[in-house]
């Protein structure tokens, strides 16, 4: 049987569960989150989309192929000209100002995560790099859609959170994510049984690292 993203996800059960279930997701879809502890989240999802937007310019370098940097600099270009813009204006309605943002310190986990990424790209191929990204990639677009099968989630003006579900349900954004799960596809299908488990080894340190980014910003630390 040809590995599938599926099976990466299958090797961390456990793990991809409590990232994608995590009580600041679930606090966010019941709109009971601290609002602290958002504006937390989001001040340090700004440092990490910049550090993200070097991850991608890491694939563009480390593309062997004119698709895959093409796909790199796409990558790259949606963090750098379209979020980054997006996640400023977005903060400023939160009452984070861009000079604040500007001299934020990186929390741990922040630092964490992202050197973690971006020395996985760094000593592996592309492909490592891929599957480091793909909790954040794959993650985000399941949480809206898992947050849409909840009765218990809030949509609409009684959440506060309303605009951050509904930018990670949109089309485009689920586009991103299907078109990520198949370029994964097509290269784990090709992968032997230890390489597979090398794999699973990154997968599941990114999605663990995922999962102390909601703690980071539920406990607001730094
Ligand atoms: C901690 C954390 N993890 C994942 C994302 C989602 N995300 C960030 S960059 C990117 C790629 C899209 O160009 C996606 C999906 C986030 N914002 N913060």
């Amino acid at each position: 049987m040809p590995y599938q993203f599926e099976d990466l996800k299958k090797s961390c059960q456990t793990e991809w569960q409590a990232y994608i279930e995590h009580s600041f997701v679930q606090q966010l879809g019941n709109a009971s989150l601290a609002p602290e502890a958002f504006q937390h989240y989001l001040k340090q999802d700004y440092l990490f989309l910049i550090q993200f937007a070097r991850a991608f310019a890491l694939a563009a370098y480390k593309s062997p192929t004119l698709s895959d940097l093409r796909q790199a600099k796409e990558g790259l270009q949606a963090i750098v000209d379209v979020e980054l813009d997006l996640h400023i204006s977005y903060c400023k309605e939160w009452g984070i100002s861009e000079q604040e943002l500007a001299e934020l310190p990186e929390a741990r986990a922040t630092l964490a995560y992202t050197r973690y990424v971006l020395d996985t790209g760094n000593r592996g191929d592309l492909l490592d790099l891929h599957v480091a990204l793909s909790p954040c990639m794959v993650g985000y677009g399941e949480i809206a859609n898992w947050l849409n099968s909840r009765a218990e989630t809030i949509r609409g003006e009684n959440n506060p959170y309303d605009a951050w579900i509904a930018m990670y349900e949109s089309d485009e954004f689920q586009d991103a994510m299907q078109a990520e799960i198949s370029w994964l596809n097509e290269r784990l299908a090709e992968v032997s049984p230890a390489r597979f488990k090398e794999l699973t080894r990154i997968f599941s340190d990114a999605t663990r690292l995922e999962i102390d980014f909601w703690e980071m910003g539920l406990k607001q630390s730094d």
